[in-house]
């Protein structure tokens, strides 16, 4: 593909042209106590019945309803029928049997008189307070769902209604989409980790922290490759380490602008690799770039904090969800601005902003200070406002629209 290196590119082109073609990895199969919050890699049938049988749906008597459809009406208990250990015998004429939820219908009987509504009136006899119809408190055989019965599909969130029904239908493990392995690597001579004694010139490497969340809330695994120092060989060997290592996609943080120590895509393209593009119309993540280095994806992120925040968001999540197999929506939703904003320029912007709600609507309220280095600005907001490329000022009470994180 020919690098779009030259002019701005669009956001809604630039996420186009990075998940061109992603499809979600191949499958694994995994113990079903593994599988929550995985994606199912194929459909999944029933291996059983459920109920397996006729079952009581209450704790009672099994009886005849023929015998209980007039008052007063006595029965003689001839024996007894718990869960997991059916009446062998069948219920005739005047009979009941003890039976608990769950457990199977005995022969011969039709319906449950449950037992608030029987009085022992002797040893081993009822008698029924109210009459009961035919087929009352009994889940019929194959309710639930029948043997070979198409019950999850392909793409489905093992969330927790889904892991416990396939339990039900008696699968020990499951076929899942692999979890992405996402290789994150932070760039920058000033950068130390947090806890460091900080000498003069030097700062705490935080980015990697919010974007490793991103991309674990959107499906993957995270491999911390640490920082590296800006130098080429460094920079080598690390996406080397990150290669060997399996990662599906590469993260970078930092060096992605034009100065002299901004080396990744130098380093990139000096491997072989391909540059799909660089540099998009938004603020903050104008140096962003994407490419792919042996047969791998890699995302440069700039270093600015927000920056690499924003671009997470809007790049890294909908490319980890598609490789996860998961389904990726952005939250974009109409809000009314908190303030007025003014005209934007050829650069689609992500204002942060504090929410509330008013009368149902989202009422969003940019900071005073936009600056893409301020992570505590970026940390009270809500939601960014999205102002497009060119937008006209607009005033407080106006709508806008609304990427809300979460
Ligand atoms: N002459 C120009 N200068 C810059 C341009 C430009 O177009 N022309 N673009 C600006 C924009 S926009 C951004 S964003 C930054 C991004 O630059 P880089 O990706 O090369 O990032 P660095 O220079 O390495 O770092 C920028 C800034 O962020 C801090 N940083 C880096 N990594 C981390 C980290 N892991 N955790 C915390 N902070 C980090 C770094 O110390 C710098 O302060 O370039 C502008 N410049
Ligand atoms: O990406 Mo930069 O200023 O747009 O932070």
């Amino acid at each position: 593909m020919q690098a779009r290196t030259s002019a701005l590119l669009p956001v809604d082109e630039a996420l186009r042209l990075l998940l061109d073609g992603v499809e979600p990895l191949a499958a694994e199969r995994l113990p079903i106590a593994d599988c929550g919050d995985r994606i199912l890699a194929a459909d999944i049938v029933s291996l059983r019945t459920q109920p397996p049988f006729d079952a009581s749906a209450m704790d009672g008597y099994a009886v005849r309803s023929a015998d209980v459809s007039r008052l007063p009406a006595r029965l003689k208990v001839i024996g007894a029928a718990p869960a997991g250990r059916p009446f062998a015998g069948t219920v005739g004429p005047g009979q009941a049997v003890r039976i608990f939820t769950g457990a199977p219908m005995p022969e011969g009987s039709d319906c449950v008189l449950i037992q608030e509504d029987a009085t022992t009136i002797a040893d081993n006899v009822i008698e029924a307070k109210e009459t009961v119809s035919a087929r009352r408190h009994v889940r019929a055989r194959g309710l639930d769902f029948t043997e070979g019965q198409p019950l999850l599909n392909r793409g489905r969130r093992l969330d927790p209604p889904a892991l416990s029904l396939a339990a039900s239908a008696n699968h020990a493990a499951l076929d899942v989409v692999r979890k992405p392995l996402v290789a994150v690597i932070a760039t920058g001579d000033e950068l130390l980790p947090p806890g460091s004694i900080v000498g003069p010139g030097q700062i705490i490497a935080s980015n990697g922290f919010g974007v490793a969340e991103i991309v674990r809330s959107a499906g993957a695994r995270v491999l911390d490759c640490g920082i590296v120092a800006d130098d080429r060989d460094a920079i080598s060997a690390t996406l080397d380490r990150a290669l060997e290592a399996g990662a599906n996609l590469i993260v970078t943080i930092g060096g992605a602008s034009v100065g002299v120590h901004d080396l990744v895509r130098e380093v990139l393209t000096a491997r072989g690799g391909e540059l799909d593009f660089w540099k998009i119309a938004m603020r903050p993540g104008k140096p962003l770039m994407a490419g792919t280095l042996g047969g791998r994806k890699i995302v440069g992120l700039p270093g600015n904090p927000v920056a690499s925040l924003v671009c997470s968001y809007v790049f890294l999540k909908p490319l980890v969800a598609r490789m996860a197999g998961r389904l990726h929506e952005a939250d974009l939703r109409t809000g009314v601005l908190g303030a007025p904003v003014s005209a934007n320029d050829q650069r689609q912007d992500y204002l942060r902003a504090a929410i509330r709600r008013e009368d149902g609507r989202i009422v969003a309220t940019p900071s005073m200070i936009q600056d893409s280095s301020m992570l505590r600005v970026m940390a009270e907001a809500g939601a960014f406002i999205v102002r497009a490329p060119f937008a006209p000022p607009a005033e407080a009470g106006e709508e806008c629209r609304l990427l809300v994180l979460s």
